[in-house]
Order: structure tokens, then C-alpha cells, then sequence
């Protein structure tokens, strides 16, 4: 199955999606953004983008051209609001994540991103209604590993009953962090082997795959015609053509390409961090 980009706030611009796309990535998503933010946006529309602005601010940034493949995960808990959100977003993107994984303090203080998963009857129950609701949007959720691996596998099985089409689940739990603490590529491979075989190919892997290397152990741990869907973050910003090397099985090809013309022709102060990253990145290879 085709590798996907993770959604990155700061590092998942045009720029990378259109990089993703051109190496075989078969879902871009968009960084995680506040339903509120967009139905407070002015739309501008031409022939190849839509941007959503509000108080000139870019909130949004779509390429027409890659809206087949692109999903926009939203940062809440409001079903009202979501749900007029998604009204707005329904007539160019036909899918919506919701951000469950996110661990930082406002989302805890907001009770959205990785506190929902402390109220899973809340968080299924809210699922339910945008499926309802949005009966032609394609849904998915972003998690993280639960306590333990029973609860784990107990809730994506009760996830895939509401009615969502994907669930990405990132390897590491709700208090680790992902620059210090190692993605549990087994622990998910127990509880994928645990899901049934028909709904396994609704489940994403991610986290910790960041080089050929990585990718190749994390496969060594299935059946060569059941490897599951990976989505991939730090690895594509560190090199978008890994998702090639995912696709084509040509191991330890990679070509060396960087988004950095878009990303200094987009002249906006959200990217400066990446510019950094990239290049230290380009220096690290
Ligand atoms: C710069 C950056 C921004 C991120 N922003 C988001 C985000 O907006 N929404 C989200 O669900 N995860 C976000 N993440 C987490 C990634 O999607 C991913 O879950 C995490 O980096 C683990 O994958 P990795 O080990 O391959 O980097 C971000 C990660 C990075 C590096």
C-alpha cells in the first residue's frame, strides 16, 4: 500500500505536498487547523489554488490539482462547529481527519488532540455523528497508543465501528514524545495482527520510520504481502523521494530533493523553521 504524508504544522506547505505527491505519496494532509479558523476565513479561489485567509492570515492552502489526494485534519471537539466546518471544506475536499494524537498543552487545555482519547465514549460518540452527518466525506482519526495493548486494539475496534474510514495510529503513547522516545513498532504489530483481516487495511503506522533502514524493520515484522499503510513526517521532510523508495521496493535509491524554492517563495513566517530543518538536513546527508 502507497505511503502517505502525516499531517505537520510548519512542514506540511504546498511545497511538500506537491513534492509528496510527485514521489508517489497517496494522501497529503494538511497540518492540524481549528474548524473555527477556517469558518472564519474569506475564500479565494482562482484557477489551481484555493486559500482560506482570515484577518490576513493564511489558514489554508489548497492546490486544486492534488485535492483527489488531499485530507484536511481538523483540531476539535465541538461537533456543531466541526460539523459547519466541514460544510464549508465539503465542496473541494471530500476528506477530514480528526486530530486525536496531538499532545500539546493547549490541545490538552482545550480538551481536543491526544485528551480526547481520555474520553473514548465522548470521542466515539462524536465520530458517529460527523459519519451521519457527512454521509460524502471520507473520515479518519489520528491516534496514539493507549495504556495498554488490550485497550489499544479494544479501541480501534470500536473506531472502526463508527463508521471511519482510516485510522492512523502513531507508535508511541499519549506521554511520550516523538524526538525522544522510540516509536513500539512491535507493540503495533501485535495489536494490527489482532484486527480483523478485512478491516486492516483501514490502519496506518506511524512514527519512527524515518530512514530505508527503519522501514525495512519495521516491515521484517509482517507478511510480505501484509505490510501495513505507513505515514510518514520527520522521514518525508527529511526526504520527500523515501515515499518512492516505499512504493518501487528500490532499496537505498533515494534522490536527494528539497521543497526549498517554494518554501522561500512562499516568503512566510510559518515556514522558517522548516527552512531550518531542510537545511540541516541537506547538511546531515
Ligand atoms: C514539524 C511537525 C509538525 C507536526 N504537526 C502535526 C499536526 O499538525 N497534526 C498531527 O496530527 N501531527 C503532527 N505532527 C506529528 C506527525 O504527524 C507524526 O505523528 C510524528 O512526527 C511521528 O512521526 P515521525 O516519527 O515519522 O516524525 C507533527 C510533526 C512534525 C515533525
Amino acid at each position: 500500500m502507497k505511503p502517505v504524508l502525516a499531517p505537520m504544522v510548519r512542514a506540511g506547505f504546498i511545497g511538500m505536498q506537491r513534492l509528496s505527491a510527485k514521489y508517489g505519496a497517496d494522501t497529503l494532509y494538511t497540518d492540524a487547523i481549528f474548524p473555527q479558523n477556517i469558518i472564519s476565513s474569506n475564500i479565494f479561489e482562482s484557477q489551481d489554488m484555493l486559500l482560506f485567509i482570515r484577518k490576513d492570515i493564511r489558514v489554508l492552502y489548497l492546490d486544486k490539482s492534488l485535492l483527489p489526494k488531499t485530507c484536511v485534519q481538523l483540531v476539535g471537539n465541538d461537533p456543531e462547529i466541526l460539523s459547519t466546518c466541514i460544510n464549508i471544506l465539503s465542496p473541494y475536499v471530500k476528506r477530514i481527519d480528526l486530530n486525536c494524537g496531538c499532545t500539546r498543552n493547549f490541545t490538552h487545555q482545550g480538551g481536543y488532540g491526544a485528551d480526547m482519547l481520555n474520553k473514548p465514549e465522548s470521542l466515539l460518540s462524536l465520530l458517529k455523528t460527523l459519519v451521519h452527518k457527512h454521509p460524502d466525506i471520507k473520515f479518519s482519526v489520528k491516534i496514539r497508543l493507549l495504556q495498554t495493548e488490550i485497550n489499544t486494539t479494544q479501541f480501534i475496534r470500536d473506531l472502526l465501528q463508527t463508521g471511519v474510514g482510516e485510522i492512523n495510529v502513531h507508535m508511541r503513547g499519549i506521554q511520550q514524545e516523538r524526538d525522544k522516545d522510540e516509536a513500539d513498532f512491535k507493540q503495533f504489530a501485535r495489536i494490527y495482527k489482532q484486527i480483523d483481516k478485512t478491516e486492516q487495511v483501514k490502519i496506518t503506522a506511524n512514527g519512527g520510520i524515518i530512514s530505508i533502514k527503519d522501514y525495512l524493520e519495521f516491515k521484517s515484522l509482517f507478511d510480505e504481502n501484509n505490510v501495513p499503510r505507513v505515514m510518514l513526517a520527520s522521514g518525508a521532510v527529511r526526504n520527500a523521494s523515501f515515499f518512492r523508495v516505499i512504493c518501487t521496493n528500490i532499496e537505498g535509491k533515494e534522490i536527494k530533493e528539497y521543497p526549498l524554492k517554494q518554501v522561500i517563495s512562499q516568503n512566510d513566517r510559518n515556514t522558517k523553521p522548516i527552512k531550518v530543518n531542510i537545511h540541516k538536513s541537506q547538511r546531515d546527508s
